[in-house]
């Protein structure tokens, strides 16, 4: 049925008719982030276009010291060498700029709302030299009086895109193995975080968030193509679970998944597991490496994500009706 405006145009003269469609056409005025601007009545609209097909990452599992000017150095020089090996998104570690310790966290903490991080000014810096969507591990944050484990993404800009305060902090006990308990410094963060970016749609989760699959579930639902979790595993669970649980996130969800640690340093009181990991959507080990600094590279095809749902269609197969997804912060 033709809507009523439609039917306007149609009963218009010609030259009237030519006239309107003139104006209610969408105008190309310019271009930001592979995205369309156009004037229409309401002003400007940005419509994002669709990322490329194939994305190179790189995972920069990186040597974190004490010194975190010199761990901002390691990371920017992986970024360029990233870039010059063709990397458009770039990922980064977990706690990449400072000890992996609640004695740290305190005394690193930077204040990224305010805009005084001079952390977030050199991954900025670091991402626009680039030219690269920055996926920037995490740091601590601290924000009115809290700590947050924080990851924060850039465009090829360098502009600040999107915040993932960690959600699931990191609280175990394993009798006479290992026992950390994050929430002693840091506090939880709101909720899911989607980023769109010129790499694709990101869904972003820091470390111990992975276990959760209710937010991956999130993710997928709400389009992501990719879920990026900088991490730093144990060396009790990183054996065992690690790749287990990338495998399990992009099989159950039918996505890629990217894995991000620092390497394992023998001076540091936390011994990381390492192996940054990229995994594609039927559960395949795309690239990793082992714990020493490295970086790994992949190139993710995004045409791989409709074949493989169409393959197993487990979207159209879930039963709604005897179980639900309960997403308590859609937008
Ligand atoms: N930094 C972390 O969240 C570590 C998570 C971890 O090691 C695990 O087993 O989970």
């Amino acid at each position: 049925m033709p809507t009523s405006s439609t039917v306007k145009i149609a009963g218009a003269s010609a030259l009237a008719a030519a006239m309107l469609a003139a104006v209610s056409r969408p105008r190309a005025v310019g271009r930001l982030v592979r995205g369309i601007v156009t004037r229409a009545a309401g002003g400007p609209v940005y419509t994002p276009l669709p990322p490329p097909q194939k994305v190179k990452v790189a995972l920069c599992q990186l040597h974190v010291t004490a010194d975190k000017e010199q761990n901002l150095k390691t990371a920017r020089k992986a970024i360029e060498d990233a870039a010059a090996a063709g990397a458009k998104l770039v990922v980064l570690p977990e706690m990449f700029n400072c000890p992996y310790s609640n004695d740290s966290f305190p005394t690193y903490a930077e204040d990224i709302e305010g805009g005084a991080s001079g952390s977030v000014a050199a991954l900025s810096a670091a991402a626009a030299a680039a030219r690269v969507t920055l996926v920037a591990g995490s740091i601590p944050e601290r924000c009115q009086g809290k700590l947050y484990n924080t990851c924060c993404v850039f465009d090829t800009s360098g502009k600040l895109l999107a915040k993932h305060r960690k959600v699931h902090l990191f609280d175990i006990d394993i009798p006479g193995k290992i026992t950390f308990k994050e929430s002693l410094t840091l506090s939880p963060g709101p909720g899911p975080t989607v980023v769109d970016t010129e790499a694709g749609r990101l869904g972003i989760g820091i470390c111990y968030d992975i276990r959760f699959p209710e937010l991956a579930q999130i993710y997928a639902a709400r389009g992501c193509q990719v879920l990026i979790y900088p991490g730093a595993f144990n060396m009790t669970t990183g054996p065992v679970h690690w790749e287990l649980l990338a495998k399990a996130r992009a099989v159950d969800n039918q996505v890629f998944v990217l894995t991000c640690s620092p390497a394992r340093n023998p001076d540091s009181s936390y011994q990381a597991w390492g192996h940054s990991t990229a995994v594609g959507p039927f559960a395949e080990v795309l690239a990793t490496t082992e714990h020493s600094p490295a970086t790994v590279t992949a190139e993710l095809d995004y045409s791989q994500l409709p074949e493989r749902r169409a393959a197993m269609p487990l979207r159209q197969q879930k039963r709604h009706d005897l179980y639900l997804l309960l997403d308590k912060t859609a937008p």
